[in-house]
């Protein structure tokens, strides 16, 4: 009988085209993923060495990060952003590669893009230079970000050269406590195997908790994978992949969907697969959570305090907690529901998809913004600024006083003139809380897209379990 496989080994396993002594493996890359950030010097690469984009057609070019979210339709102003978007249209255009650009409604935040458009398929090898690529890996996929070198290998060889990493299982057991979401799953599982928790290792996520998330809920845990310090994360394809997938522009269709659907369909972990390291949580016992520090780690109840860092033993992690909780300007002790917000920010490709929004509108539908805070709302991609608004979702933030932005990754990084301002508290629904990520000095407490909402409305933290 043959030895029972992971699902990261399967994928792992149909991709290889060489391997070496050592265990270093060429690998075929099915999709490579583009923007304007991390690509630049790779086509400069190219061109300077007379090469070519191997597979064009599994290549996709798309602006996100630096777009402004405002009104784009007479150019881009800050004329750094507009040199490295002109730079990526002029390079896709050079090359032969498919791009969208600021003004196409498929344009977006790379990882929205991708499983809307039916790029992001089962069972494929996906790459990006983007850490948060492992988005796609909530599609069955076994996906992650690389360097800007490896951006120029993948597009003069469509391979990569890689070493496989350990397998890891995270099984969320139960259902989940209304008012609790998958952001609260992801925040929850960094929270106790730390950043470094999942260093080495691909982790796939199982359980009856994941099996029930919708494939946005997917992403989001999928996404924060490299928070917990993995190199990607997983969630094995079922009828719910399939159902989002169907119909797709990038999809295949008739026959080859079939057939697609069959080879699919053979990508689950093995009965009795071998993980180096397994996790296990109770999906019943998780609450809405909030960041509280400068790392994804730094997670506490909606319903805690401010942790003492004095109570940890090790003393440079004493040390540093101390030293985020001064950036953070929190003192411990504080309940968690006692911090007013300066900002609210609702977007990025942790949590910007359809279904935050329409979570989001849920909440704040007849109500309005704390006369205190500034909320805006950043849709994932252009498809889903226009879902949102064929559903009416526009017209009810806008009425409660959020501000209606452009799609993009605005203010989950700032590289565009969306900010915070030194010493401004925000709730967000990004995944990245580190020192000056929101702006210079900004204060970031990471939290679900029901959480944001009601916060925005509160002017501090509340417990959605109980808002209404
Ligand atoms: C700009 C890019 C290289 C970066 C990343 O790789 O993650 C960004 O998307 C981020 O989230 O910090
Ligand atoms: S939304 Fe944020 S995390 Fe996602 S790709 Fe953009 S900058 Fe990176």
């Amino acid at each position: 009988m043959a030895k029972p496989r992971t699902l990261y080994d399967k994928i792992w396993d149909d991709h290889v085209v060489d391997q070496q002594d050592d265990g270093t493996c060429l690998l075929y890359i099915d999709r490579h993923l583009v923007h304007e950030v991390t690509s630049p010097q790779a086509f400069e690469g190219l061109r300077m060495t007379g090469r070519q984009v191997r597979q064009p057609h599994k290549t996709l070019a798309v602006v996100d990060h630096n777009v402004p979210t405002s009104d784009r339709s007479h150019g881009i102003e800050d004329p750094e952003a507009a040199t490295q978007v002109a730079a990526l249209a002029q390079n896709a255009k050079d090359f032969g590669v498919e791009y969208y650009n600021e003004l196409d409604t498929r344009q977006g935040i790379v990882h929205v893009v991708g499983p809307e458009q039916g790029f992001t398929l089962p069972g494929m090898t996906i790459v990006c230079g983007d850490s948060h690529t492992s988005t796609h890996g909530a599609f069955g996929s076994l996906a992650h970000g690389i360097g800007t070198s490896e951006v120029e290998h993948v597009l003069a060889t469509q391979t990569l050269i890689q070493k496989k990493a350990r397998n890891m299982r995270v099984t969320v057991d139960g259902q989940l406590p209304a008012g609790v979401t998958a952001k609260d799953i992801i925040l929850a599982i960094i929270g106790e195997i730390g950043t470094a928790g999942g260093t080495g290792h691909v982790i796939e996520y199982a359980g009856e908790a994941i099996r029930s998330l919708s494939m946005e809920g997917r992403m989001t845990i999928c996404n924060m994978s490299i928070e917990g310090g993995a190199r990607a994360g997983m969630v094995a394809p079922d009828e719910k992949t399939y159902a989002y997938l169907k119909g797709r522009p990038k999809a295949p269709q008739g026959e080859a969907w079939e057939a697609a659907v069959r080879y699919w369909d053979s990508l689950r972990t093995d009965e009795g697969a071998f993980f180096d390291t397994e996790i296990r949580l109770d999906a019943a016992n998780l609450p809405p959570i909030v960041t509280w520090g400068t790392s994804p780690e730094d997670v506490v109840s909606i319903a805690g305090v401010v942790p003492n860092p004095d109570d940890i033993p090790d003393e440079n992690k004493r040390r540093s907690k101390w030293r985020a909780l001064e950036y953070m300007g929190l003192t411990p002790g504080t309940k968690i529901t006692d911090i007013a917000l300066d900002r609210v920010f609702i977007g990025s490709c942790t949590n910007g998809r359809i279904e935050d929004l329409r979570e989001v509108a849920k909440v704040v539908e007849g109500k309005r913004v704390a006369e205190s805070v500034d909320a805006m709302i950043v849709p994932g991609s252009g498809i889903v600024k226009m879902q949102a608004e064929a559903e009416g979702l526009d017209r009810i933030f806008k009425a409660a006083g959020f501000d209606w932005r452009e799609p993009g990754c605005s203010m989950c990084l700032a590289m565009n003139a969306d900010r915070l301002a030194p010493h401004e508290r925000c709730a967000s629904t990004s995944n990245r809380n580190f020192e000056g990520r929101q702006g210079f000095k900004g204060r970031t407490h990471l939290v679900s897209p029901a959480m944001a909402a009601a916060a925005a409305i509160a002017g501090r933290f509340v417990d959605i379990r109980t808002f209404g």
